[in-house]
């Protein structure tokens, strides 16, 4: 958490001013008391109704500047804490978007989300508290008790008793309380997840008719919660009775302390009730500070949970580590300048994953070639192309485009160059244009209209009235065949030197995909293409095909060679092709 401190930084003032004014409100409140006693001395005791009238304005004077005070501290603080909140929140967005999928896949993005939002939200609700009451209530504490030392001592003494015993009864309550709420936080986050996953796979449910068995689950967590709530309830519900015994003991010895010393001449009437008075602002700030370390100590626990975030590094270099490594290793660039893709000796096993997904993986690509990558899934195939954009590092081995690795290119230089479509296409909340600007920031209408004709997507725009048109959030208001082809769209757009298609072209049918094919063979800048898919349709006429199968390299040639010497080229085409169609 007090890392997170850095993001107060330029609110300095309002950190020190909040404060400032909420204790000035609370020594104008621990006035209040004297005044009453005043009022009630020589006031009413002495039948002086002017100066009655005159303490009485003074009192409405000192309510009127706490008031002023109380407001002051509250807007220096929300402008502290809300500030807080917001250099929070875009210091984790723009450290989690620096993440690779590594560091994704390891965190989960159920948690990110929540991070993102309730914890920052709790960690800026703590500042927020801390700023007003963290000094205010020990403020009020301690002066209500030099107050009533002022007065008379034998009664003060009473006041030293009933804070030792109150702190006790309210604090370790607190304690016991703290686990339990954190428990409650929890099972709420638990909650949270499984909405959020229902939420997202509603379709899913729907079809497999499993509403009832996720509305079971729901409920049984919901049930845990609910436990858990009630437990922390009656705990905090033995609050109140305890420590209003324990002060109405504590004022009724007072009264009767007060009664003897009255009696004795040494306190008048009025000193009484301010005693008493200061009792009461005394067991007030004891129950709201004990609330207090309750909030800070939830807020604590989400601003770590924020800190571990900052704490993981992103395992991707950023541009200028890149420029340097690119100086120290410039040896192991390769010449051929009709090289586009080389993979050497490359493997992958994932973070927290037992086996490699991919062992050993070598080929060559020249420019202008189309590449398709074929296999069963779980193959590889998609991990072997995710290296290219570096969307993951090869554990063993070396990636190299043009040349050089792809670990010595700074990131968007590297990524500039690759047009890739992936399995799912995913589309932002927009209009058309916006998403296919996306591609390219400054596309003229004419660019974004070449692209779509060459992904078939022309009809798709048409259908929607035109590029203004608008999308939902995910392309919800879409079909999976519009998505996938809008999605390709957005890559033509780029004009990248490298296309690749991660099994992106398995809702379309197969007169599309044809005219895609021939489409994207026509392209005037000669993209080099990779084609990912599990049809072998759709990679035949590739001028070089990789098969895999089990993260393992088992084919590479073209077609023909293949059909005639891979076993498991063979067995996939033959699983879709009778053998008299084979061509
Ligand atoms: N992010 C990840 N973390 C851990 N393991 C992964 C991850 N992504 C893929 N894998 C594993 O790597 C292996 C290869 O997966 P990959 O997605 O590359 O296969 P694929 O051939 O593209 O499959 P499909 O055709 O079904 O999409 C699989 O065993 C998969 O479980």
């Amino acid at each position: 958490m007090k890392q997170l401190l850095i993001y107060l930084k330029g609110y300095e003032k309002e950190c020190i001013l909040a404060p400032l004014f909420k204790m000035l409100e609370a020594s104008f409140e621990l006035v209040v008391p004297l005044v009453i006693a005043a009022i009630i001395d020589k006031g009413i005791g002495g039948r002086n109704v002017p100066y009655i009238i005159q303490m009485c304005s003074l009192l409405v004077g000192l309510g009127v500047i706490g008031l002023i005070c109380s407001v002051t501290a509250q807007f220096f603080a929300a402008k502290a804490a809300i500030g807080f909140g917001t250099e929070v929140r875009h210091a984790l967005f723009k450290h989690l978007l620096s993440f690779s999928f590594t560091e994704i896949d390891t965190l989960g993005t159920s948690t990110m989300m929540t991070r993102m939002t309730s914890d920052v939200n709790q960690a800026q609700n703590g500042v927020n508290m801390v700023l007003r009451l963290f000094l205010r209530s020990p403020f009020v504490v301690f002066g209500a008790m030099i107050m009533a030392f002022t007065i008379d001592i034998k009664a003060a003494l009473l006041f030293v008793i009933t804070i030792i015993l109150l702190s006790f009864v309210i604090f370790g309550m607190m304690l016991l309380n703290i686990p339990m709420l954190k428990n409650v936080q929890q099972r709420l986050d638990h909650i949270l997840e499984i909405t959020r996953e229902n939420l997202l796979g509603v379709r899913v449910i729907r079809a497999f008719c499993k509403e009832e068995e996720e509305i079971k689950t729901f409920n049984q967590r919901n049930k845990v919660l609910l436990q858990q709530q009630k437990k922390a309830g009656r705990l905090s519900a033995l609050m109140n009775p305890l420590t209003y015994t324990l002060i109405n003991v504590g004022i009724i010895l007072l009264i009767w302390v007060g009664a003897l010393q009255v009696e004795k001449g040494i306190l008048s009437q009025g000193q009484v009730v301010a005693l008493y008075n200061y009792m009461s602002q005394i067991l007030v700030e004891l129950v709201k500070l004990a609330a207090l370390i309750i909030t800070i100590n939830k807020s604590i626990a989400c601003g770590n949970r924020i800190a571990d975030v900052f704490y993981i590094k992103p395992t991707m270099t950023s541009l200028s580590d890149a420029i340097q490594i690119d100086k120290q290793r410039k040896s192991t660039r390769i010449q051929d300048q009709e090289e586009v893709i080389c993979f050497k000796q490359v493997s992958l096993t994932y973070a927290q994953a037992g086996e490699a997904s991919l062992v050993n993986i070598d080929f060559t690509v020249k420019k202008g070639e189309t590449v398709g990558i074929i296999g069963g899934t779980g193959s590889g195939k998609s991990s072997l192309v995710h290296l290219i954009p570096r969307f993951y590092d090869a554990t063993l081995g070396e990636v190299f485009v043009k040349g050089v690795n792809v670990k010595e290119y700074p990131l968007e230089k590297l990524r500039e160059r690759i047009g890739i479509v992936m399995q799912k296409a995913v589309l932002f909340r927009g209009t058309l244009a916006d998403n296919l600007r996306w591609g390219k920031k400054d596309a003229t209408e004419e660019e974004m209209r070449q692209a779509l004709e060459a992904a078939q997507a022309i009809d798709v725009v048409e259908a929607k009235g035109g590029l203004e048109a608008y999308i939902e959030q995910g392309g919800s208001n879409l079909s999976g065949g519009q998505r996938q082809r809008l999605a390709i769209a957005r890559a033509l757009v780029k004009k990248p030197d490298i296309l690749i298609f991660d099994d992106s072209t398995s809702a379309l049918d197969f007169a599309t995909e044809a005219r895609l094919r021939q489409a994207i063979k026509a392209l005037d800048y000669k993209p080099t293409v990779l084609i990912v898919s599990q049809r072998a349709a759709s990679i035949q006429y590739a001028d070089q095909i990789l098969v895999l199968e089990d993260g393992k390299l088992v084919g590479k040639g073209n077609h023909k060679e293949l059909l005639a010497n891979c076993e498991v080229y063979q067995e996939i085409y033959y699983s879709q092709f009778k053998k008299e169609e084979a061509r």
